[in-house]
């Protein structure tokens, strides 16, 4: 009887505010018409109201005003129709489901309780003045989140507030229909948690905001330190996590910044897409994406040879020569570490006064400004001044130099002979360029002389650009001598640096040297060869960047840490990572970026034991992988067994996979089939694809349909699938220590099954 009032209430309730919700949407649509009208009315009528006169200056400033304010006019009417649009969207979700939940809170000192509808946004009544819905991410709404009935508190940004929660209840509420309610205690509903968690898995993570745990909340909106880094376990949430904070930073700062402040770095493209919707789906605009290797190639890709962080991963998973393994481990490893940043910057400070490289500045094959004479002159300064600002100082004589050099081409040969070629076209545009440059008037061009002299400083002036551009993109700097320099065991440089150079040091600099003459930067030399370039030409940076979170931040090195630290110096950071899947070489033996030590200011640490992802039983077995005693605490949920199964040879292999996949095809979306690398990922869709319909997910795949999935484990990092096929983990494919954590990142990208198959003997993770 209680419970079927209480049904009643709800729906009265789910009613009214749905009555809200259409008003408001009638409303709106009215608004907008109105705002569209008014933005047609002032594009036609714009240059009715503005009087065009340019007699005198003052004609001219009027004018311009009046152009200005119908400027203005436009755009605040257009931004009220975007506005428009944007709360319409609001209101269309809040239709669908207005809330999610409810709770009771009895503030000390009240006579009455406080009802709190949340959702996904704030909904006002018809007059604008009492809430219906809060916000998930309002300071009360906090309490849904953290406590369970009983004393219960949230905190203002002035004070806390103490009370008492009386009832806590959730609800499914589905296209404006009451589906289900019911009265939570300990956890958030762990029912409705097992049911979400149960589903299948999707193209894209989720907006986990009904669900959210109370460890998880105190991430989402921690806003104390300047770095706080998140700890946690496979399929903890720390992506959902991430992406609720930015939702929530936007809601906390909605008047101080705007989602084009936000950074996510991602690990790759396929993982931007996989990630993109829950943003837009919570109302809120995407912050902006980038991967480490889409600034490396921003930077550098225009002039050299990159290395990509694949091709690296492949070559070192792929190598059977154990002794090159070693060395080239060895040297990915120093040259991501911090040795490797002290050892740059003493470089730095010995280039501060003697050694730096330049480029000859040539001209038409002419040697006009030798390296030498740049060099005497940038030493020429005191290194008081640092190594940029000193450069500054060699562009602006550089520059001068070729103005002067400039005036003695005009009369060469090559000048007369480039006048002669030009064809009338050429010849008639340039003519134009000087009348309208000014230079003479249309009667004074008959001068045939004057008319030669000008155009001979044109096409000089022409000829000279790129040098001029190319200066002031101090591009006489000879960066990648300087780099190279470095591992020149010839050079006085090694002499000075010795001490601090590791063991195998040589061993370094005969793998590097090959590959800087080529022009190859290697992903292991990105992040220095960037912080010596920046030291020398002056660092960029981004200080519009508010925020920035690294997500799979275990697969970072600090020296790469140190790179976009330097990049946005004003931005906090939210660092989320699991030591456990570092599958980058040059993390090893390196300080992670979860340890708080690495930081020299405030930061903070959380971590999150308990995984969502996966069922008890696929939790259980992954966590043997490990081997160091780590404990990963399982939601909940159950499912079969983990199986695996050991064939004879590869046709055996195939087959046993191709049935597997029928069965599991019957019951699940998305079914991956996970392989150490892209070779063995496409030799394995060549025998598969012949009997299943499959999706081969290669480096640049951006995107990815439900379906059967072949890809290598690193494309699947950060991403999850109902059942995962381990291809092959056999002992001959997985068998090296520094392999463990990148078997273990395959395998726990399983939500409900997980099928191992190995030719032969098992890898030994496994026994
Ligand atoms: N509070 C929650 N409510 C509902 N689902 C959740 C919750 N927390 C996590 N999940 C779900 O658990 C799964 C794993 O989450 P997520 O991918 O964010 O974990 P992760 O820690 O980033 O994992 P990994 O490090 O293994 O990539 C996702 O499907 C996510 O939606």
């Amino acid at each position: 009887m209680e419970n079927q009032k209480d049904w009643l209430e709800e729906k009265h309730y789910l009613a009214h505010c749905l009555t809200i919700i259409d008003d408001k949407i009638k409303e709106l649509l009215h608004k907008e018409k109105g705002f569209k009208e008014n933005a047609g009315t002032i594009r036609k009528t714009f240059w009715d109201d503005v009087r065009v006169n340019l007699d005198t200056a003052e004609d001219v400033d009027e004018t311009f005003m009046a152009i200005k304010q119908q400027v203005e006019l436009l755009s605040d009417s257009e931004l009220a129709q975007q506005r428009a649009i944007r709360n319409m969207k609001v209101y269309e979700r809040l239709q669908q489901s207005p809330y999610f939940a409810r709770i009771d809170f009895l503030q000390d000192g009240q006579q009455e309780p406080l009802k709190i509808y949340i959702g996904v946004a704030t909904l006002l009544d018809q007059q604008d003045e009492n809430i219906v819905i809060y916000d998930w991410r309002a300071p009360i709404s906090s309490m849904y989140y953290d406590h369970t009935p009983g004393d219960a508190y949230y905190t203002t940004s002035t004070e806390e507030i103490y009370g008492k929660m009386l009832l806590k209840r959730q609800f499914i509420i589905k296209n404006g229909e009451l589906q289900s309610m019911f009265n939570t205690g300990l956890t958030i509903g762990d029912d409705l948690l097992l049911d979400i968690l149960a589903q299948n898995a999707n193209e894209h993570i989720r907006s986990i905001v009904a669900t959210i745990q109370a460890e998880q909340n105190k991430i989402i909106r921690h806003l104390r330190s300047r770095y706080l880094i998140v700890e946690g376990v496979a399929g903890s949430g720390k992506t959902a996590v991430a992406l609720q904070r930015v939702a929530y930073l936007l809601y906390r700062y909605r008047n101080e910044i705007t989602a084009d402040q936000i950074l996510l770095i991602t690990p790759n493209q396929l993982f931007n897409q996989y990630v993109h919707t829950v943003l837009p789906d919570l109302g809120e605009d995407n912050m902006q994406q980038l991967t480490f290797t889409e600034y490396i190639e921003k930077r550098l890709g225009r002039q050299f040879q990159l290395e990509y962080p694949y091709e690296q991963l492949e070559q070192l998973l792929t190598e059977k020569d154990s002794t090159f393994y070693e060395m080239k481990l060895n040297s990915i490893t120093f040259k991501a570490s911090l040795a490797y940043k002290q050892l740059m910057d003493e470089y730095i400070s010995y280039l501060s006064n003697k050694g730096l490289l330049f480029k000859n500045i040539v001209f038409r094959g002419e040697r006009i400004i030798t390296a030498q004479e740049i060099a005497e002159y940038f030493y020429s300064f005191p290194s008081s001044l640092s190594i940029p600002d000193r450069l500054q100082l060699v562009k602006k004589w550089l520059l001068q130099r070729l103005t002067k050099f400039e005036k003695t081409e005009w009369t060469k040969e090559w000048v007369e002979e480039a006048m002669d070629l030009l064809d009338t076209e050429a010849y008639t545009k340039s003519y134009s360029k000087l009348l309208y440059e000014g230079h003479f008037t249309e009667n004074s061009f008959d001068d045939f002389d004057q008319e030669q002299k000008k155009l001979a400083k044109q096409i000089v002036k022409k000829q000279l650009k790129p040098l001029r551009n190319s200066i002031k993109h101090l591009k006489f700097v000879h960066i990648l001598g300087i780099y190279r320099q470095l591992f020149d065991l010839n050079n006085t440089v090694y002499q000075k640096l010795q001490h601090l150079v590791p063991d195998h040091w040589e061993d370094i600099c005969q793998q590097t040297l090959p590959n800087l003459a080529k022009r190859l930067i290697t992903y292991e030399d990105a992040a220095p060869f960037l912080y010596l370039q920046d030291k020398i030409e002056g660092q960029q940076t981004n200080t519009m960047i508010h925020h920035v979170l690294i997500d799979e931040a275990q697969d970072y090195s600090p020296f790469q840490l140190i790179l976009l630290q330097q990049l946005f110096p004003k931005a906090r950071m939210t660092i989320l990572g699991d030591g456990h899947q570092t599958i980058h070489p040059h993390t090893f033996d390196n300080p992670s970026l979860l340890n708080p030590k690495l930081y020299s200011e405030q930061a903070e640490k959380m971590i999150l034991t308990k995984s969502y992802r996966s069922t008890k039983q696929i939790i259980q077995l992954t966590a043997k992988i490990l081997n160091d005693g780590s404990e990963v605490e399982a939601f909940n949920r159950n499912g079969p067994e983990p199986s695996i199964t050991i064939v004879p040879n590869e046709v055996e292999l195939t087959a046993q996979i191709i049935q597997n996949i029928h069965e599991l095809s019957r019951q699940f979306d998305t079914i991956a089939v996970i392989c150490k690398t892209a070779a063995e990922c496409s030799a394995a869709y060549k025998q598969l694809n012949r009997h299943v319909d499959s999706q081969l997910i290669t480096h640049d795949t951006k995107q990815f349909k439900k379906g059967i999935l072949l890809l290598p484990a690193y494309m699947a990092k950060g991403i999850e699938f109902d059942a995962v096929i381990i291809y092959n983990a056999s002992a001959a494919t997985y068998s090296r220590e520094t392999e463990r954590h990148y078997f273990y990142t395959a395998c726990t990208r399983a939500m409900h099954e997980l099928h191992i198959y190995s030719i032969n003997k098992l890898t030994p993770f496994l026994q």
